[in-house]
Protein backbone atom coordinates (compact mmCIF):
# COMPACT_ATOMS: atom_id res chain seq x y z
CA UNK A 1 0.00 0.00 0.00
CA UNK A 2 1.45 3.23 -1.29
CA UNK A 3 0.53 5.37 1.91
CA UNK A 4 1.59 4.30 4.91
CA UNK A 5 -0.62 5.86 7.03
CA UNK A 6 -3.36 4.03 5.72
CA UNK A 7 -1.15 0.74 6.35
CA UNK A 8 -0.70 1.66 10.18
CA UNK A 9 -4.55 1.93 10.59
CA UNK A 10 -5.50 -1.75 9.13
CA UNK A 11 -2.29 -3.04 11.32
CA UNK A 12 -3.20 -1.23 14.43
CA UNK A 13 -7.09 -2.30 14.29
CA UNK A 14 -5.86 -5.79 13.54
CA UNK A 15 -3.91 -5.15 16.92
CA UNK A 16 -6.98 -3.53 18.77
CA UNK A 17 -8.99 -6.32 17.66
CA UNK A 18 -6.61 -8.94 19.29
CA UNK A 19 -6.41 -6.60 22.30
CA UNK A 20 -9.92 -5.59 23.01
CA UNK A 21 -11.38 -8.81 21.85
CA UNK A 22 -8.55 -11.38 22.00
CA UNK A 23 -9.20 -12.31 18.45
CA UNK A 24 -7.46 -12.58 15.23
CA UNK A 25 -9.12 -10.21 12.22
CA UNK A 26 -7.47 -11.25 8.95
CA UNK A 27 -5.98 -7.96 7.45
CA UNK A 28 -8.27 -8.32 4.02
CA UNK A 29 -11.61 -7.61 6.78
CA UNK A 30 -10.66 -4.34 7.70
CA UNK A 31 -11.33 -1.87 4.79
CA UNK A 32 -11.15 2.04 4.85
CA UNK A 33 -12.64 4.75 3.16
CA UNK A 34 -12.62 8.51 2.77
CA UNK A 35 -14.69 10.18 5.30
CA UNK A 36 -17.46 11.65 4.10
CA UNK A 37 -17.61 15.35 3.67
CA UNK A 38 -20.75 15.77 6.46
CA UNK A 39 -18.34 14.43 9.24
CA UNK A 40 -15.35 15.31 10.84
CA UNK A 41 -12.01 13.02 9.82
CA UNK A 42 -10.48 11.79 7.15
CA UNK A 43 -10.33 8.85 6.86
CA UNK A 44 -12.83 6.35 8.15
CA UNK A 45 -13.06 2.65 9.27
CA UNK A 46 -15.53 0.42 8.46
CA UNK A 47 -16.48 -1.32 11.82
CA UNK A 48 -19.48 -3.68 11.11
CA UNK A 49 -16.86 -6.55 10.46
CA UNK A 50 -14.94 -6.39 13.98
CA UNK A 51 -18.50 -6.66 15.61
CA UNK A 52 -18.58 -10.71 14.93
CA UNK A 53 -15.38 -10.84 17.43
CA UNK A 54 -16.84 -7.99 20.34
CA UNK A 55 -20.33 -9.48 20.29
CA UNK A 56 -21.00 -5.39 20.94
CA UNK A 57 -22.95 -2.93 19.40
CA UNK A 58 -21.25 -1.24 15.93
CA UNK A 59 -21.38 2.07 18.29
CA UNK A 60 -19.70 1.08 20.70
CA UNK A 61 -17.27 -1.30 19.20
CA UNK A 62 -16.11 2.05 16.93
CA UNK A 63 -15.62 3.93 20.32
CA UNK A 64 -13.65 1.05 21.93
CA UNK A 65 -11.46 0.53 18.78
CA UNK A 66 -10.98 4.33 18.16
CA UNK A 67 -9.87 4.66 22.04
CA UNK A 68 -7.51 1.83 21.33
CA UNK A 69 -6.29 3.81 18.04
CA UNK A 70 -5.59 7.12 19.47
CA UNK A 71 -3.69 5.80 22.15
CA UNK A 72 -1.28 4.07 19.91
CA UNK A 73 -0.63 5.82 16.44
CA UNK A 74 0.61 9.38 16.98
CA UNK A 75 -0.90 10.93 14.05
CA UNK A 76 -4.04 10.63 15.20
CA UNK A 77 -5.75 13.78 16.94
CA UNK A 78 -9.41 12.88 17.03
CA UNK A 79 -12.14 10.53 16.55
CA UNK A 80 -15.93 10.04 15.76
CA UNK A 81 -18.37 7.56 15.55
CA UNK A 82 -21.65 7.06 13.28
CA UNK A 83 -23.74 4.60 12.87
CA UNK A 84 -20.47 2.12 13.18
CA UNK A 85 -18.29 3.82 11.07
CA UNK A 86 -15.33 5.02 13.08
CA UNK A 87 -14.16 8.56 11.11
CA UNK A 88 -10.51 9.52 11.99
CA UNK A 89 -8.77 12.81 12.26
CA UNK A 90 -5.56 12.69 11.53
CA UNK A 91 -3.98 16.03 13.04
CA UNK A 92 -2.34 18.96 11.16
CA UNK A 93 1.41 18.07 11.83
CA UNK A 94 0.65 14.95 10.14
CA UNK A 95 -0.54 16.29 6.92
CA UNK A 96 2.34 19.26 7.50
CA UNK A 97 5.07 16.84 7.87
CA UNK A 98 3.77 14.37 5.01
CA UNK A 99 3.84 17.23 2.34
CA UNK A 100 7.30 18.44 3.34
CA UNK A 101 9.10 15.12 3.80
CA UNK A 102 7.09 12.74 1.49
CA UNK A 103 4.80 14.67 -0.98
CA UNK A 104 7.16 17.25 -2.13
CA UNK A 105 10.35 15.15 -2.22
CA UNK A 106 11.39 14.65 -5.97
CA UNK A 107 10.41 11.02 -6.24
CA UNK A 108 6.84 10.95 -5.02
CA UNK A 109 5.15 9.24 -6.51
CA UNK A 110 7.84 6.93 -8.84
CA UNK A 111 8.15 3.44 -8.74
CA UNK A 112 10.89 0.86 -8.60
CA UNK A 113 11.26 -0.98 -11.41
CA UNK A 114 9.10 -4.22 -11.29
CA UNK A 115 11.41 -6.49 -13.23
CA UNK A 116 8.51 -6.90 -15.57
CA UNK A 117 8.01 -6.88 -19.43
CA UNK A 118 4.91 -5.79 -21.42
CA UNK A 119 4.08 -5.16 -24.66
CA UNK A 120 1.09 -2.96 -25.24
CA UNK A 121 -0.03 -3.33 -29.32
CA UNK A 122 -2.32 -0.46 -30.12
CA UNK A 123 -2.57 1.78 -33.33
CA UNK A 124 -2.32 -1.21 -35.79
CA UNK A 125 -3.92 0.66 -38.69
CA UNK A 126 -4.40 -0.66 -42.21
CA UNK A 127 -2.52 0.85 -45.13
CA UNK A 128 -5.04 1.90 -47.73
CA UNK A 129 -6.54 4.92 -45.90
CA UNK A 130 -5.78 7.93 -43.67
CA UNK A 131 -6.51 7.36 -39.49
CA UNK A 132 -10.10 8.45 -38.67
CA UNK A 133 -11.79 9.57 -35.16
CA UNK A 134 -11.75 5.39 -34.13
CA UNK A 135 -7.96 5.74 -34.10
CA UNK A 136 -7.12 8.35 -32.03
CA UNK A 137 -9.07 6.84 -28.99
CA UNK A 138 -6.86 4.05 -30.00
CA UNK A 139 -3.69 5.69 -29.92
CA UNK A 140 -4.68 7.76 -27.13
CA UNK A 141 -5.42 4.70 -25.07
CA UNK A 142 -2.50 2.73 -26.08
CA UNK A 143 0.08 5.49 -25.37
CA UNK A 144 -1.83 6.25 -22.15
CA UNK A 145 -1.82 3.00 -20.90
CA UNK A 146 1.76 2.08 -22.13
CA UNK A 147 3.17 5.39 -19.96
CA UNK A 148 1.47 4.62 -17.28
CA UNK A 149 2.82 0.77 -16.74
CA UNK A 150 5.94 1.99 -17.39
CA UNK A 151 5.62 4.37 -14.31
CA UNK A 152 4.32 2.01 -12.27
CA UNK A 153 7.66 -0.27 -13.05
CA UNK A 154 7.14 -2.13 -16.22
CA UNK A 155 9.48 -2.56 -19.06
CA UNK A 156 7.43 -1.54 -21.92
CA UNK A 157 7.27 -2.53 -25.53
CA UNK A 158 5.17 -0.38 -27.84
CA UNK A 159 3.96 -2.23 -30.32
CA UNK A 160 2.08 -1.17 -33.96
CA UNK A 161 1.56 -4.09 -36.15
CA UNK A 162 0.61 -2.55 -39.86
CA UNK A 163 -1.83 -4.36 -42.24
CA UNK A 164 -0.36 -3.26 -45.00
CA UNK A 165 -1.57 -6.73 -47.55
CA UNK A 166 -4.51 -7.75 -48.91
CA UNK A 167 -7.69 -7.24 -51.15
CA UNK A 168 -8.12 -3.50 -49.45
CA UNK A 169 -5.20 -2.27 -50.21
CA UNK A 170 -5.10 -3.65 -53.96
CA UNK A 171 -8.66 -1.95 -54.17
CA UNK A 172 -6.43 1.66 -53.73
CA UNK A 173 -3.73 0.29 -55.92
CA UNK A 174 -6.51 -0.49 -58.92
CA UNK A 175 -8.10 2.26 -58.33
CA UNK A 176 -4.97 4.81 -58.75
CA UNK A 177 -3.49 2.87 -61.81
CA UNK A 178 -6.47 2.87 -63.64
CA UNK A 179 -8.21 6.53 -62.45
CA UNK A 180 -5.02 8.06 -60.78
CA UNK A 181 -3.34 9.52 -63.71
CA UNK A 182 0.13 9.69 -61.71
CA UNK A 183 -1.32 11.55 -58.95
CA UNK A 184 1.83 12.20 -56.32
CA UNK A 185 1.44 13.72 -53.17
CA UNK A 186 4.09 15.94 -54.35
CA UNK A 187 2.19 16.94 -57.43
CA UNK A 188 -1.17 17.04 -55.45
CA UNK A 189 0.56 18.32 -52.32
CA UNK A 190 -2.15 15.77 -50.59
CA UNK A 191 -0.46 14.19 -47.45
CA UNK A 192 0.23 9.84 -48.86
CA UNK A 193 -2.12 8.85 -46.46
CA UNK A 194 -4.91 10.93 -47.77
CA UNK A 195 -4.15 10.56 -51.55
CA UNK A 196 -3.96 6.17 -51.48
CA UNK A 197 -7.59 7.16 -49.60
CA UNK A 198 -8.93 9.01 -52.20
CA UNK A 199 -8.31 6.23 -54.53
CA UNK A 200 -9.84 3.43 -51.81
CA UNK A 201 -13.52 5.77 -52.12
CA UNK A 202 -12.59 6.03 -55.51
CA UNK A 203 -12.67 2.24 -55.96
CA UNK A 204 -15.56 1.96 -53.98
CA UNK A 205 -17.48 4.82 -56.37
CA UNK A 206 -16.77 3.08 -59.37
CA UNK A 207 -17.57 -0.48 -57.85
CA UNK A 208 -20.66 0.39 -56.97
CA UNK A 209 -21.23 1.84 -60.73
CA UNK A 210 -20.53 -1.62 -62.00
CA UNK A 211 -22.88 -3.30 -59.59
CA UNK A 212 -26.08 -1.32 -60.38
CA UNK A 213 -24.70 -1.85 -64.02
CA UNK A 214 -25.10 -5.53 -63.52
CA UNK A 215 -27.96 -5.26 -61.58
CA UNK A 216 -30.15 -3.91 -64.09
CA UNK A 217 -29.09 -6.97 -66.25
CA UNK A 218 -31.12 -8.75 -63.84
CA UNK A 219 -28.16 -10.05 -61.79
CA UNK A 220 -28.47 -10.60 -58.17
CA UNK A 221 -26.89 -7.95 -55.16
CA UNK A 222 -24.39 -10.68 -54.47
CA UNK A 223 -23.90 -11.90 -58.17
CA UNK A 224 -23.16 -8.35 -59.48
CA UNK A 225 -20.82 -7.94 -56.20
CA UNK A 226 -18.76 -10.99 -57.26
CA UNK A 227 -18.93 -10.31 -61.00
CA UNK A 228 -18.28 -6.83 -61.35
CA UNK A 229 -14.87 -6.52 -63.26
CA UNK A 230 -13.27 -4.09 -61.13
CA UNK A 231 -14.07 -6.81 -58.45
CA UNK A 232 -12.52 -9.35 -60.60
CA UNK A 233 -9.06 -7.31 -61.21
CA UNK A 234 -8.12 -6.56 -57.86
CA UNK A 235 -8.72 -9.89 -56.82
CA UNK A 236 -6.35 -10.82 -60.00
CA UNK A 237 -3.96 -8.21 -58.37
CA UNK A 238 -4.04 -10.01 -55.11
CA UNK A 239 -2.79 -13.51 -57.20
CA UNK A 240 0.08 -11.53 -58.65
CA UNK A 241 1.16 -9.71 -55.70
CA UNK A 242 1.31 -13.23 -53.93
CA UNK A 243 3.12 -14.85 -56.96
CA UNK A 244 5.70 -12.31 -56.21
CA UNK A 245 4.89 -10.18 -59.55
CA UNK A 246 7.41 -6.93 -59.48
CA UNK A 247 5.04 -4.49 -61.22
CA UNK A 248 2.14 -5.17 -58.67
CA UNK A 249 5.06 -5.28 -55.87
CA UNK A 250 6.86 -1.57 -56.54
CA UNK A 251 3.19 -0.44 -56.95
CA UNK A 252 2.97 -1.38 -53.74
CA UNK A 253 5.77 0.06 -52.12
CA UNK A 254 5.47 3.20 -53.62
CA UNK A 255 1.95 3.50 -52.60
CA UNK A 256 2.55 2.08 -48.89
CA UNK A 257 5.46 4.53 -48.53
CA UNK A 258 3.27 7.34 -49.18
CA UNK A 259 0.91 5.94 -46.68
CA UNK A 260 3.82 5.62 -43.89
CA UNK A 261 4.84 9.32 -44.59
CA UNK A 262 1.01 10.10 -43.95
CA UNK A 263 0.86 8.11 -40.86
CA UNK A 264 4.26 9.28 -39.35
CA UNK A 265 3.04 12.97 -39.39
CA UNK A 266 -0.23 11.77 -38.34
CA UNK A 267 1.45 10.21 -35.23
CA UNK A 268 4.16 12.84 -34.30
CA UNK A 269 1.07 15.45 -34.12
CA UNK A 270 -0.73 12.90 -31.89
CA UNK A 271 2.56 12.25 -29.92
CA UNK A 272 2.48 8.97 -29.88
CA UNK A 273 5.29 6.53 -30.86
CA UNK A 274 6.18 3.05 -31.01
CA UNK A 275 9.63 1.13 -30.43
CA UNK A 276 8.61 -2.07 -32.45
CA UNK A 277 6.48 -2.22 -35.73
CA UNK A 278 5.06 -5.67 -37.20
CA UNK A 279 3.60 -5.71 -40.66
CA UNK A 280 1.50 -8.27 -42.13
CA UNK A 281 3.31 -8.46 -45.22
CA UNK A 282 5.58 -10.50 -42.86
CA UNK A 283 3.57 -12.05 -40.42
CA UNK A 284 0.94 -13.36 -42.82
CA UNK A 285 2.00 -16.34 -43.55
CA UNK A 286 2.81 -17.01 -39.43
CA UNK A 287 0.60 -19.63 -37.93
CA UNK A 288 0.31 -22.72 -39.62
CA UNK A 289 2.70 -24.71 -37.65
CA UNK A 290 0.58 -23.92 -34.61
CA UNK A 291 -2.42 -25.21 -36.59
CA UNK A 292 -0.54 -28.15 -37.23
CA UNK A 293 0.36 -28.62 -33.45
CA UNK A 294 -3.59 -27.79 -32.30
CA UNK A 295 -4.09 -30.87 -35.02
CA UNK A 296 -1.69 -32.96 -33.33
CA UNK A 297 -2.83 -32.28 -29.71
CA UNK A 298 -6.29 -32.80 -30.23
CA UNK A 299 -7.24 -28.85 -29.60
CA UNK A 300 -8.68 -28.37 -33.33
CA UNK A 301 -10.70 -30.82 -35.78
CA UNK A 302 -10.87 -31.06 -39.57
CA UNK A 303 -13.68 -31.34 -41.31
CA UNK A 304 -14.46 -32.83 -44.55
CA UNK A 305 -13.33 -29.88 -46.57
CA UNK A 306 -9.96 -30.11 -45.17
CA UNK A 307 -11.00 -26.68 -43.26
CA UNK A 308 -9.52 -26.54 -39.43
CA UNK A 309 -11.81 -25.96 -36.63
CA UNK A 310 -11.94 -25.41 -32.89
CA UNK A 311 -14.94 -26.22 -30.54
CA UNK A 312 -14.93 -23.66 -28.28
CA UNK A 313 -19.00 -24.77 -26.84
CA UNK A 314 -17.65 -25.09 -23.60
CA UNK A 315 -16.98 -22.00 -22.76
CA UNK A 316 -20.07 -20.61 -24.47
CA UNK A 317 -18.70 -19.78 -27.79
CA UNK A 318 -18.95 -21.45 -31.27
CA UNK A 319 -17.33 -23.72 -33.62
CA UNK A 320 -14.38 -20.88 -35.35
CA UNK A 321 -12.77 -21.77 -38.50
CA UNK A 322 -8.70 -21.48 -37.54
CA UNK A 323 -7.83 -22.23 -41.27
CA UNK A 324 -9.38 -22.61 -44.36
CA UNK A 325 -9.97 -25.55 -46.60
CA UNK A 326 -7.84 -24.73 -49.21
CA UNK A 327 -5.06 -24.15 -46.67
CA UNK A 328 -4.81 -20.49 -46.61
CA UNK A 329 -4.85 -18.80 -43.22
CA UNK A 330 -7.35 -16.34 -42.07
CA UNK A 331 -7.15 -13.26 -39.26
CA UNK A 332 -6.96 -15.58 -36.38
CA UNK A 333 -4.05 -17.99 -37.43
CA UNK A 334 -2.51 -15.34 -38.37
CA UNK A 335 -2.50 -13.59 -34.53
CA UNK A 336 -2.06 -16.99 -33.39
CA UNK A 337 1.28 -16.83 -35.06
CA UNK A 338 2.29 -13.51 -34.23
CA UNK A 339 1.67 -13.63 -30.65
CA UNK A 340 3.87 -16.76 -30.56
CA UNK A 341 6.71 -14.44 -32.50
CA UNK A 342 5.94 -11.83 -30.27
CA UNK A 343 6.69 -14.04 -27.24
CA UNK A 344 9.64 -15.55 -28.91
CA UNK A 345 11.20 -12.24 -29.44
CA UNK A 346 10.63 -10.11 -26.09
CA UNK A 347 9.89 -12.65 -23.72
CA UNK A 348 7.25 -10.33 -22.07
CA UNK A 349 4.77 -11.53 -19.16
CA UNK A 350 1.90 -9.38 -20.33
CA UNK A 351 0.65 -8.81 -23.36
CA UNK A 352 -2.21 -6.21 -24.19
CA UNK A 353 -4.10 -5.52 -27.62
CA UNK A 354 -5.82 -2.01 -27.59
CA UNK A 355 -8.41 -2.84 -30.52
CA UNK A 356 -11.79 -1.83 -30.94
CA UNK A 357 -14.97 -3.82 -29.46
CA UNK A 358 -16.18 -5.20 -32.50
CA UNK A 359 -13.13 -8.00 -32.03
CA UNK A 360 -14.10 -9.00 -28.75
CA UNK A 361 -14.90 -12.31 -30.12
CA UNK A 362 -12.12 -12.60 -31.75
CA UNK A 363 -9.92 -12.06 -29.07
CA UNK A 364 -11.81 -14.10 -27.08
CA UNK A 365 -11.18 -16.78 -28.72
CA UNK A 366 -7.69 -16.30 -29.47
CA UNK A 367 -6.62 -16.29 -26.09
CA UNK A 368 -8.68 -19.42 -25.25
CA UNK A 369 -7.06 -21.09 -28.08
CA UNK A 370 -3.43 -20.25 -26.57
CA UNK A 371 -4.68 -21.29 -23.15
CA UNK A 372 -5.77 -24.79 -24.52
CA UNK A 373 -2.41 -25.15 -25.91
CA UNK A 374 -0.99 -24.68 -22.93
CA UNK A 375 1.26 -21.45 -24.10
CA UNK A 376 2.45 -20.57 -20.33
CA UNK A 377 2.11 -17.03 -21.14
CA UNK A 378 -1.41 -17.07 -22.62
CA UNK A 379 -3.06 -15.96 -19.00
CA UNK A 380 -0.75 -12.63 -19.30
CA UNK A 381 -2.98 -11.56 -22.45
CA UNK A 382 -5.54 -8.99 -22.12
CA UNK A 383 -7.61 -7.41 -25.04
CA UNK A 384 -8.38 -3.86 -23.73
CA UNK A 385 -11.44 -3.06 -25.74
CA UNK A 386 -13.00 -0.06 -26.50
CA UNK A 387 -16.11 1.63 -28.02
CA UNK A 388 -17.46 3.71 -30.44
CA UNK A 389 -16.65 7.79 -30.89
CA UNK A 390 -19.31 9.45 -32.39
CA UNK A 391 -19.08 13.54 -33.13
CA UNK A 392 -22.62 15.29 -32.64
CA UNK A 393 -23.87 15.43 -35.85
CA UNK A 394 -23.64 18.87 -37.99
CA UNK A 395 -20.41 19.65 -36.03
CA UNK A 396 -18.01 18.51 -38.50
CA UNK A 397 -18.09 16.97 -41.72
CA UNK A 398 -15.09 14.93 -42.74
CA UNK A 399 -14.02 14.39 -46.15
CA UNK A 400 -16.29 11.29 -46.93
CA UNK A 401 -18.90 12.28 -44.87
CA UNK A 402 -19.07 9.51 -42.50
CA UNK A 403 -15.72 8.73 -40.58
CA UNK A 404 -14.38 11.91 -39.09
CA UNK A 405 -10.33 11.94 -40.57
CA UNK A 406 -7.77 12.06 -38.07
CA UNK A 407 -5.77 15.30 -39.38
CA UNK A 408 -8.85 17.42 -39.81
CA UNK A 409 -9.96 16.45 -36.66
CA UNK A 410 -6.94 17.92 -34.86
CA UNK A 411 -6.30 21.06 -36.85
CA UNK A 412 -10.16 21.66 -36.26
CA UNK A 413 -9.23 21.18 -32.40
CA UNK A 414 -5.91 23.50 -32.48
CA UNK A 415 -8.34 26.30 -34.25
CA UNK A 416 -10.67 26.13 -31.88
CA UNK A 417 -8.29 26.31 -28.93
CA UNK A 418 -6.71 29.18 -31.05
CA UNK A 419 -9.88 30.86 -30.97
CA UNK A 420 -10.60 30.49 -26.95
CA UNK A 421 -7.30 31.43 -25.82
CA UNK A 422 -7.67 35.03 -28.22
CA UNK A 423 -11.25 35.35 -26.33
CA UNK A 424 -8.94 34.94 -22.64
CA UNK A 425 -6.25 37.89 -24.38
CA UNK A 426 -3.18 36.59 -21.72
CA UNK A 427 -1.08 35.66 -24.40
CA UNK A 428 -0.04 39.30 -25.40
CA UNK A 429 3.45 39.26 -24.90
CA UNK A 430 3.66 35.78 -26.35
CA UNK A 431 5.90 35.70 -29.82
CA UNK A 432 4.36 33.99 -32.34
CA UNK A 433 6.31 30.65 -32.08
CA UNK A 434 5.52 30.52 -28.42
CA UNK A 435 1.41 31.58 -29.15
CA UNK A 436 1.14 28.12 -31.87
CA UNK A 437 2.81 25.89 -29.37
CA UNK A 438 0.31 27.21 -26.85
CA UNK A 439 -2.99 26.45 -29.11
CA UNK A 440 -1.48 22.63 -30.23
CA UNK A 441 -0.82 22.21 -26.41
CA UNK A 442 -4.27 23.59 -25.69
CA UNK A 443 -6.07 22.09 -28.70
CA UNK A 444 -4.39 18.00 -28.17
CA UNK A 445 -4.75 18.00 -24.13
CA UNK A 446 -8.55 19.28 -24.82
CA UNK A 447 -9.22 16.30 -27.98
CA UNK A 448 -7.17 13.87 -25.67
CA UNK A 449 -8.35 14.19 -22.30
CA UNK A 450 -11.85 14.70 -23.45
CA UNK A 451 -11.57 11.05 -24.90
CA UNK A 452 -9.45 9.56 -22.22
CA UNK A 453 -11.60 10.91 -19.23
CA UNK A 454 -14.21 8.27 -20.07
CA UNK A 455 -13.89 4.66 -19.56
CA UNK A 456 -12.81 3.61 -22.80
CA UNK A 457 -15.87 0.43 -22.64
CA UNK A 458 -17.98 2.90 -22.76
CA UNK A 459 -19.06 4.29 -26.40
CA UNK A 460 -18.65 8.07 -26.41
CA UNK A 461 -19.68 11.30 -28.33
CA UNK A 462 -16.92 14.17 -28.54
CA UNK A 463 -17.85 17.40 -28.57
CA UNK A 464 -15.23 19.41 -29.59
CA UNK A 465 -16.61 22.73 -28.58
CA UNK A 466 -17.47 21.41 -24.86
CA UNK A 467 -13.85 19.68 -24.45
CA UNK A 468 -11.96 23.15 -24.68
CA UNK A 469 -14.52 24.85 -22.42
CA UNK A 470 -11.74 26.60 -19.26
CA UNK A 471 -14.21 26.09 -17.07
CA UNK A 472 -15.38 22.20 -16.96
CA UNK A 473 -14.46 18.94 -16.52
CA UNK A 474 -11.67 19.20 -19.53
CA UNK A 475 -8.00 19.32 -20.36
CA UNK A 476 -7.73 23.19 -20.87
CA UNK A 477 -9.44 23.76 -17.31
CA UNK A 478 -6.64 21.41 -15.97
CA UNK A 479 -4.00 23.28 -18.45
CA UNK A 480 -5.34 26.84 -17.07
CA UNK A 481 -5.02 25.51 -13.48
CA UNK A 482 -1.57 24.40 -13.73
CA UNK A 483 -0.19 27.73 -15.78
CA UNK A 484 -2.00 29.29 -12.56
CA UNK A 485 0.31 27.46 -10.18
CA UNK A 486 3.29 28.38 -12.43
CA UNK A 487 2.57 31.69 -12.34
CA UNK A 488 1.98 32.27 -8.78
CA UNK A 489 5.46 30.21 -8.08
CA UNK A 490 7.40 32.79 -10.65
CA UNK A 491 5.94 35.65 -8.94
CA UNK A 492 7.02 34.41 -5.76
CA UNK A 493 10.41 33.38 -7.58
CA UNK A 494 10.05 30.09 -5.77
CA UNK A 495 12.91 27.58 -5.89
CA UNK A 496 12.09 23.80 -5.42
CA UNK A 497 12.76 22.24 -2.27
CA UNK A 498 13.84 25.37 -0.42
CA UNK A 499 13.65 24.58 3.30
CA UNK A 500 10.74 22.15 5.28
CA UNK A 501 8.26 24.75 6.23
CA UNK A 502 5.99 24.73 8.98
CA UNK A 503 2.38 26.76 9.04
CA UNK A 504 1.98 25.87 12.32
CA UNK A 505 -2.24 25.00 11.57
CA UNK A 506 -3.59 23.90 8.23
CA UNK A 507 -6.75 25.41 6.72
CA UNK A 508 -9.82 22.67 5.36
CA UNK A 509 -8.69 23.81 1.82
CA UNK A 510 -4.97 22.78 2.40
CA UNK A 511 -6.01 19.69 4.37
CA UNK A 512 -8.33 18.84 1.47
CA UNK A 513 -5.37 19.54 -1.07
CA UNK A 514 -2.64 17.34 1.00
CA UNK A 515 -5.04 14.95 1.04
CA UNK A 516 -5.55 14.55 -2.68
CA UNK A 517 -2.02 14.72 -3.04
CA UNK A 518 -1.17 12.25 -0.81
CA UNK A 519 -2.73 9.83 -2.68
CA UNK A 520 -1.47 10.27 -6.10
CA UNK A 521 0.74 6.87 -5.75
CA UNK A 522 -2.25 4.37 -5.39
CA UNK A 523 -3.75 6.13 -8.18
CA UNK A 524 -1.02 5.42 -10.36
CA UNK A 525 -1.04 1.97 -8.99
CA UNK A 526 -5.05 1.63 -9.12
CA UNK A 527 -4.54 3.05 -13.18
CA UNK A 528 -1.96 0.93 -13.88
CA UNK A 529 -3.16 -2.33 -12.48
CA UNK A 530 -6.65 -1.92 -13.85
CA UNK A 531 -5.11 -0.24 -17.84
CA UNK A 532 -7.33 2.56 -16.90
CA UNK A 533 -6.10 6.16 -18.13
CA UNK A 534 -9.63 7.25 -16.83
CA UNK A 535 -9.10 6.93 -13.13
CA UNK A 536 -5.74 9.32 -13.58
CA UNK A 537 -7.53 12.12 -16.25
CA UNK A 538 -10.49 12.29 -13.28
CA UNK A 539 -7.77 12.34 -10.28
CA UNK A 540 -5.94 15.31 -12.13
CA UNK A 541 -9.40 17.01 -12.71
CA UNK A 542 -10.04 16.55 -8.68
CA UNK A 543 -6.28 18.19 -8.11
CA UNK A 544 -6.77 20.97 -9.58
CA UNK A 545 -10.77 21.76 -8.57
CA UNK A 546 -9.27 21.54 -4.63
CA UNK A 547 -6.21 23.68 -6.04
CA UNK A 548 -8.25 26.38 -7.61
CA UNK A 549 -10.60 25.96 -4.04
CA UNK A 550 -7.52 26.54 -2.01
CA UNK A 551 -6.48 29.40 -4.54
CA UNK A 552 -9.46 31.41 -4.26
CA UNK A 553 -10.11 31.02 -0.54
CA UNK A 554 -6.37 31.67 1.07
CA UNK A 555 -3.64 34.15 0.03
CA UNK A 556 -0.57 32.71 -0.85
CA UNK A 557 1.57 35.74 -1.70
CA UNK A 558 0.39 37.82 0.89
CA UNK A 559 0.32 35.01 3.25
CA UNK A 560 0.05 36.49 6.91
CA UNK A 561 3.37 35.41 7.79
CA UNK A 562 6.66 34.10 5.68
CA UNK A 563 6.16 30.08 7.25
CA UNK A 564 2.51 30.26 6.15
CA UNK A 565 3.64 31.72 2.39
CA UNK A 566 6.67 29.30 2.17
CA UNK A 567 4.08 26.32 3.04
CA UNK A 568 1.67 27.43 0.66
CA UNK A 569 4.29 27.86 -1.89
CA UNK A 570 5.42 24.31 -1.49
CA UNK A 571 1.81 23.24 -1.51
CA UNK A 572 1.80 24.74 -4.85
CA UNK A 573 4.76 23.41 -6.44
CA UNK A 574 3.92 20.02 -5.40
CA UNK A 575 -0.07 19.81 -6.75
CA UNK A 576 1.66 21.68 -10.17
CA UNK A 577 4.60 18.62 -10.36
CA UNK A 578 1.68 16.01 -9.60
CA UNK A 579 -0.55 17.54 -12.17
CA UNK A 580 2.07 17.56 -14.54
CA UNK A 581 3.03 14.28 -13.85
CA UNK A 582 -0.48 12.96 -14.21
CA UNK A 583 -1.06 14.47 -17.76
CA UNK A 584 2.10 13.36 -19.42
CA UNK A 585 1.30 9.77 -18.18
CA UNK A 586 -2.30 10.74 -19.96
CA UNK A 587 0.03 11.82 -22.89
CA UNK A 588 -1.04 15.57 -22.38
CA UNK A 589 1.47 18.44 -22.11
CA UNK A 590 0.87 21.09 -19.86
CA UNK A 591 1.91 24.84 -20.43
CA UNK A 592 4.23 26.79 -18.31
CA UNK A 593 1.77 30.42 -18.54
CA UNK A 594 -0.94 30.87 -20.48
N1 LIG B 1 -3.29 -8.31 -33.30
C1 LIG B 1 -4.37 -7.74 -33.80
N2 LIG B 1 -5.33 -8.48 -34.28
N3 LIG B 1 -4.43 -6.44 -33.78
C2 LIG B 1 -5.50 -5.65 -34.31
C3 LIG B 1 -5.43 -5.39 -35.76
C4 LIG B 1 -6.51 -4.46 -36.19
C5 LIG B 1 -6.74 -4.44 -37.68
N4 LIG B 1 -5.63 -3.93 -38.41
C6 LIG B 1 -7.98 -3.58 -37.94
O1 LIG B 1 -7.85 -2.47 -38.41
O2 LIG B 1 -9.07 -4.01 -37.67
Amino acid sequence: MANTIQQTLVEQTVAAVKALYGADIPESQISLQDTRKEFEGQITIVTFPVTRFSKKSPEQTGTEIGEYLKANVEAISAFNVIKGFLNISLSDSYWIALLNNTIAAADFGKFPANGKKLMVEYSSPNTNKPLHLGHIRNNLLGYSVAEILKAYGYDIIKANLVNDRGIHICKSMLAWQKFGNGETPESTGMKGDHLVGKYYVVFDKEYKKEIDALKAQGLSEEEAKKNAPLMLEAQEMLRKWEAGDEEVISLWKTMNNWVYEGFETTYKQLGVDFDKYYYESNTYLLGKDIIQEGLDKGVFFKKEDNSVWIDLSDEGLDQKLVLRGDGTSVYITQDLGTAQLKFDEFGMDESIYVVGNEQDYHFKVLFSILKKLGRPWADGLFHLSYGMVDLPSGKMKSREGTVVDADDLMAEMIETAKTRTEELGKTEDFTEEEKAELYHTIGMGALKYFLLKVDPKKRLLFDPNESVDFQGHTGPFIQYTHARIKSVLRKAGYVENETKVNPGRLSSYELDLIKALSEYPSIVEASAKEFSPAQLANYAYEVAKLYNKFYHEESILKAEDEDVKAFRLTLSASAARIIAESMRLLGIKVPERM
